[in-house]
């Protein structure tokens, strides 16, 4: 990226709403953790996914268990997050969300609690050296790890929504959507709602699913009862995709932003080709559709790429593109109390 095409879309002010923490780990952060623990014998192609590469749903989970493996230990959750951020930074995001769901390591002393804090500590350190950026957090549940957990991490966001000086905001459901049941994890999800946190669902069906698990489809509209207050993915929400018009009709009355991530539903096989993404269908409802890079890392690439292959794909201006990402800072303001000037 470095033609005058390209300077445009860096130098976007952007907004990131759907960033995984482990997800979005650059290979230079990689090779960092790599020579730490030289004795997992890891390599940088077990990490990423590359240009022009796919890789089926579950391979792409497995992905995130490598870097897992990678980042055990407080320092290395310390350096992720730092790094992480100050990559955001420097592709003009001005605020950033970052999720993640917290993780015990018995042999390292890790627990859940520390996870969070160490996340917290990392935004605060980049606060004090000065970044143009303002970063958040999501708490997330793994719906792999059923009701109990999802019940605890609920409290656990709950007590750093009142602790951490507004940069918790919220709780982020996702991990792989063909496990685990939505359903059970309700009360957790209702839970977390009535005290306050902003809940960001994922609701992303992988395409050969389709039509073959009707279950998913009602775990989707329970789910948008509650309703959240913005949704991941939605890959399959609309008619033409195996969803309904009364998803849909959902998502609309309620105004549920939506954060749409290209590549990675490219990569990860739950949508065909970038023509075919549903963020044209949502677009040209005029529906808030947040551009987000999901894992930045793991999918090798930037949120200025992501908005750049929107405006390809889509035939979209320099004008509409920017209008794109001022909608993406409309969406922000619901839910937190930010200085407008943050992004001028
Ligand atoms: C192909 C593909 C992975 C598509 C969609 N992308 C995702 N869908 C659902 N959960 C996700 C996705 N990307 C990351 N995650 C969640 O984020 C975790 C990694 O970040 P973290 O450890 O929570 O910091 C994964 O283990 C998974 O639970």
């Amino acid at each position: 990226m470095d033609n005058e095409a390209d300077v445009f879309y860096r130098q976007l002010p952007k907004v990131e709403l759907h960033a995984h923490l482990n997800g979005s780990v650059s290979s230079q952060t990689i090779e960092k953790l790599i020579k730490r623990k030289p004795h997992l014998n890891i390599e940088h192609s077990m990490t990423a996914i590359g240009k022009g590469q796919r890789r089926t749903l579950d391979e792409c989970f497995q992905v995130f268990k490598v870097i897992h493996q990678l980042v055990d230990t407080e320092e290395d959750i310390l350096m992720v997050a730092r790094d992480v951020i100050r990559e955001f930074a420097a592709d003009s995001v001005k605020y950033l969300e970052l999720r993640s769901t917290p993780r015990e390591e018995k042999s390292t002393g890790l627990t859940k609690k520390k996870y969070i804090e160490t996340v917290i500590r990392a935004i605060q350190l980049c606060k004090n050296e000065g970044l143009d950026i303002d970063v958040r957090f999501l708490v997330a549940i793994d719906r792999r790890n059923g009701e109990k957990v999802a019940m605890e991490t609920v409290e656990l966001a709950e007590e750093f929504l009142m602790s951490s000086d507004d940069l918790v905001v919220g709780l982020d459901l996702s991990g792989d959507p063909t496990v685990g049941d939505g359903k059970s994890l309700l009360p957790a999800l209702q839970r977390a709602k009535n005290c306050g946190l902003k809940l960001s669902l994922h609701l992303l069906i992988p395409l050969n699913q389709l039509h073959l698990v009707p279950s998913q489809l009602e775990e989707s509209d329970l789910l948008l009862n509650l309703p959240p207050d913005r949704i991941g993915h939605g890959t399959f929400l609309h008619p033409e995709v195996g969803g309904s018009q009364s998803l849909v009709d959902k998502v609309l009355k309620n105004n549920i932003p939506l954060e749409l991530c290209l590549t990675s539903n490219i990569k990860g096989q739950t949508v065909p080709c970038y023509t075919e993404h549903h963020f044209k269908y949502w677009y040209q409802l005029g529906h808030p559709s947040v551009i987000c890079t999901d894992d930045k890392g793991v999918f090798c690439t930037d949120l200025s790429q992501e908005y750049q292959l929107a405006a390809s794909t889509f035939g979209l201006s320099h004008e509409a593109i920017w209008k794109l990402s001022h909608q993406a800072i409309d969406c922000i303001f619901k839910w937190i109390d930010l200085q407008p000037q943050v992004f001028h």
